[in-house]
């Protein structure tokens, strides 16, 4: 697929990628419920001048998770140190980090799911009592010295909140679960880009390029700095409906923010396989990739997007994948619910 519409963070276009990124709470467009009770929490422990509880935010890549461990820490005025799950490799790497806290600071872990065992075990002590024990010396000489942790707040993030030991999750007092955002919420988040940008940008084209970013903030950006570039340089700079449209016409990103790939699956499966059910490794197959690539990248979206089921029969295509590309879906053809909320 290509990096357009991918959630991943990517190489994007670094210091814009940066400058839109809101600060503050204030600024977080959408998610209404959790910034609601992330501002109760944050609140509660400023009046009682206490660090608030530990935190885990778990949600689809793009959706402000990074954004919003560092919002925590600008609204409690303390510092944060960032890390994640991979990087701690041994629980020494980890002891060093709790113990260089200073009280109140913020520690960010990324990816929190991948942290290696006897990392995760560490943590547990510094969330609960705020102290380690670290183990100096091998074998029978081998001793335990307890340090003492300062206050601290622990950020979690994750994409795969199902991974997460049991004791880990029980030990972060909110959970904050980010959902994808609607088309209306992307168009605010898109005029607050574009503003920032110094983009300008028509009520249509916003609505354009909301439509096609996948409920993903950080997809949306993307295109449109795409379109932008579209519009200085074939057109007079504004994003209307129609240089975003002719804008993604260019890279290849359809109305529903399908990309060829993905458009490639669902054509294989109407028009090779008349709808399926069929098998992801013959499917796989019949576009020419990897089964990993089809179901990790692909798959997730046309299913979200109710183009697609999975059925324990296999890969079959919905009413709304028939239609998606103008062809008459067969009677008792799946229906599909465009965009159900899969949260
Ligand atoms: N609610 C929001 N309001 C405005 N902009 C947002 C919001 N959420 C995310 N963004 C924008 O989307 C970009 C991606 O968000 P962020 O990096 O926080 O996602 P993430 O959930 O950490 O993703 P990953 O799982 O890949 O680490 C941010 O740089 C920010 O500009
Ligand atoms: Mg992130």
């Amino acid at each position: 697929m290509s990096d357009l519409v991918s959630a991943d963070a990517g190489d994007d276009d670094l210091d814009e990628e940066v400058s839109v990124r809101p600060r503050r709470l204030a600024d977080f467009i959408a998610q209404h419920r959790v910034r609601d009770q992330l501002e109760l929490l944050l609140k509660g422990a400023m009046g009682r001048g206490a660090p608030p509880d530990h935190i885990l935010l778990s949600g689809p890549p793009g959706l402000g998770k990074t954004t919003l461990a560092n919002i925590v820490a600008a609204e409690l005025g303390t510092s944060i140190r960032t890390t994640s799950g991979p990087v701690i490799e041994r629980s020494g790497d980890l002891a060093a980090i709790l113990t260089s806290l200073g009280a109140g600071d913020v520690l960010f872990i990324d990816e929190i799911h991948r942290i290696a065992k006897p990392a995760e075990e560490l943590l547990y002590s510094a969330m609960e009592d705020f102290r380690v024990d670290v183990v100096v010396g091998k074998g029978p000489g081998a001793t335990a010295i307890p340090l003492d942790v300062e206050p601290f707040t622990l950020v979690g993030a994750t994409t795969r909140a199902g991974l997460l030991s049991g004791p880990m999750r029980d030990r972060f007092g909110f959970v904050a679960h980010l959902d994808f955002y609607s088309p209306a919420d992307l168009d605010a988040l898109l005029h607050r880009s574009a503003r920032i940008l110094g983009v300008p940008i028509t009520a249509e084209g916003a609505a354009e390029i909301a439509g096609r970013s996948r409920g993903t903030p950080r997809i949306a950006n993307r295109l449109l700095r795409r379109v932008r570039d579209y519009a200085e340089v074939r057109a007079d700079g504004v994003v209307t409906e129609s240089t975003a449209r002719a804008a993604l016409k260019v890279y290849d990103v359809d109305e529903l923010g399908l990309d060829r790939l993905d458009r490639a699956v669902l054509r294989a499966l109407i028009e090779s396989f008349r709808g399926g059910p069929v098998g992801l490794s013959t499917l796989a197959v019949a576009v020419g990739e990897q089964s990993d690539t089809v179901e990790e990248v692909c798959e997730p979206f046309l299913v979200r997007a109710g183009l697609l089921a999975r059925t324990p029969r296999g890969r079959v295509a919905t009413e709304a994948g028939w239609v998606h590309l103008g062809k008459t879906p067969p009677s008792g053809v799946i229906q599909g619910d465009l965009f159900a909320r899969d949260a």
